[in-house]
């Protein structure tokens, strides 16, 4: 472990700060992870639009699904809690009503949200505001907004593209054939096949531009879509098309999150010593499995089988040229795990995470940059020369995945203190917890509370 540097002084825990366990030896333990924000989210927007009441079983409860549900039963929908058949949490049953107006739906962060709400809210009887923290209001919308418009939408954004906006619903949206660009993010294109079905004509939409990120997910909007009834047509490239029809009620079973796995994955890696996720899915399409590929070629053994997957270090950690294109919401964890390898990374085509939480290549540049490690920023990505680190305060820009990244590195790197690490709540709340369980077993999960001066 080297020495802190002299000039600068050792990081201290402040108000809301979390100082990371160190690593003594090889972990090994079986974490248990709850649901999917990306499946929980479509799943409640399916269910308030379906045909009758249905069942989400081990749904996600974290800020993103709370504010999606808060904003859901705002528009009318019933959200209750039921007794769960797995004896965890209670499961949600969710009751579709006819939407209404006059409501103001807080978007916090969550892309989930600000993106997939609105073309449900053009068939709200009423006007429906939408607004977000600080940084949701510099996200893309502008392409989903205007694509919305261009199907019959009535809203107005002031001309900016981005919340805050309102879209006055007429209680139906006339639908059709639109083309936008969704190089942005997937999100457009999920969003407006989400509430598709329940357009008159329902809707066909041809993506114009780069190609489109996060393919996984618009999979993963097309198979929810399907496993409730609608029939969708994507056969041509870049191309979909959904058919009115009824969405008929749900009743399914969250899959554990494959992306906030990765930081757990990635301490067997990193420490040389075993985790396993149980419950991880044989069939998915979350982005997130794509972790499983990654670490067998950052040097770990990978092995998936009934009881989950199973991931264990072998002392080494390699470099990677690696397009997380399709899996960018990996980039932070991954970027971690390079900054800990034995040679250089190159992380390509994920361009649009600087319009993410926050600027997911400038944070991770700066942050790794202060550590120690040599990052230089590309047009379209990250390349990662590790050094050795030394301890440092680590920023999260809002970032719950900028915590996950900051915990993976203090596993090697004693002293690191995570600024503000109770912004992980955006998509797992207990991370705190779970990763003490991992690392440290007996110690106090907790962010920091009582303020200490920097
Ligand atoms: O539809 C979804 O649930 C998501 C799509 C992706 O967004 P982008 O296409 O903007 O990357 C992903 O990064 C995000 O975490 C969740
Ligand atoms: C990009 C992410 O979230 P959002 O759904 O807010 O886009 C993420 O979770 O990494």
């Amino acid at each position: 472990m080297p020495s802190p540097d002299p000039v600068r002084p050792p990081a201290r825990a402040v108000e809301g700060s979390w100082t990371v366990p160190t690593a003594d030896g090889p972990v090994d333990a079986d974490v248990v992870l709850p649901g999917s924000k990306s499946l929980t989210n479509r799943f409640l927007v399916l269910a308030a639009l379906a045909n009758g009441p249905s069942l989400l079983r081990r749904p996600l409860r974290s800020r993103d699904t709370l504010l999606m549900a808060q904003a859901l039963r705002q528009l009318g929908a019933g959200i209750e809690d039921t007794t769960s058949h797995s004896g965890q949490l209670p499961d949600w049953v969710v009751t579709p009503a006819t939407l209404r107006g006059d409501v103001q739906v807080d978007c916090g962060l969550a892309g989930t949200v600000m993106r997939f709400l609105p073309p449900v809210a053009a068939l709200a009887a009423g006007p429906v505001t939408f607004d977000g923290d600080a940084q949701a209001r510099v996200r893309p919308m502008g392409p989903v907004l205007e694509a919305m418009r261009a199907l019959g939408a009535d809203l107005d954004d002031g001309g900016r593209g981005t919340l805050p906006f309102t879209v006055r619903g007429r209680g139906s949206m006339p639908g059709g054939a639109v083309t936008l660009d969704a190089s942005a993010s997937s999100q457009f294109i999920s969003a407006l096949l989400l509430a598709g079905p329940r357009y008159d004509d329902g809707v066909t939409i041809h993506h114009e531009g780069e190609p489109v990120p996060s393919e996984p997910h618009i999979e993963m909007t097309i198979e929810t879509l399907r496993d409730a009834g609608a029939l969708i047509d994507d056969s041509v490239p870049n191309t979909w098309r959904v058919e009115p029809s009824e969405i008929n009620a749900l009743d399914v079973q969250v899959e554990p999150d494959l992306s906030n796995a990765a930081p757990f994955l990635a301490a067997g890696l990193v420490t040389g010593g075993r985790v396993t996720v149980p419950s991880w899915p044989h069939h998915t399409t979350q982005a997130g499995d794509a972790i499983r590929d990654i670490l067998d070629a950052m040097g770990a053994d990978v092995n998936l089988s009934r009881e989950g997957l199973t991931v264990s270090g072998t002392g080494e950690v390699s470099g990677i040229d690696v397009d997380l294109h399709d899996a960018s919401e990996l980039t932070p964890v991954v970027a971690a795990v390079a900054a800990l390898a034995d040679s250089p990374t190159v992380i390509r085509g994920v361009a649009h995470i600087r319009g993410h939480e926050t600027d997911r290549l400038a944070a991770l540049a700066r942050e790794l940059g202060t550590l120690g490690t040599v990052v230089t920023e590309t047009e379209d990505g990250l390349r990662i020369e590790p050094k050795p680190l030394r301890p440092s305060l680590f920023h999260t820009y809002a970032d719950h995945r900028m915590v996950m990244a900051g915990a993976v590195l203090g596993l090697r790197c004693e002293g690191l203190v995570i600024e503000d690490a109770g912004t992980v709540a955006k998509t797992l709340p207990e991370f705190t917890q779970l990763w003490h369980h991992l690392v440290a077993p007996g110690t106090l999960g907790a962010p920091s509370t009582s303020a200490a001066s920097a």
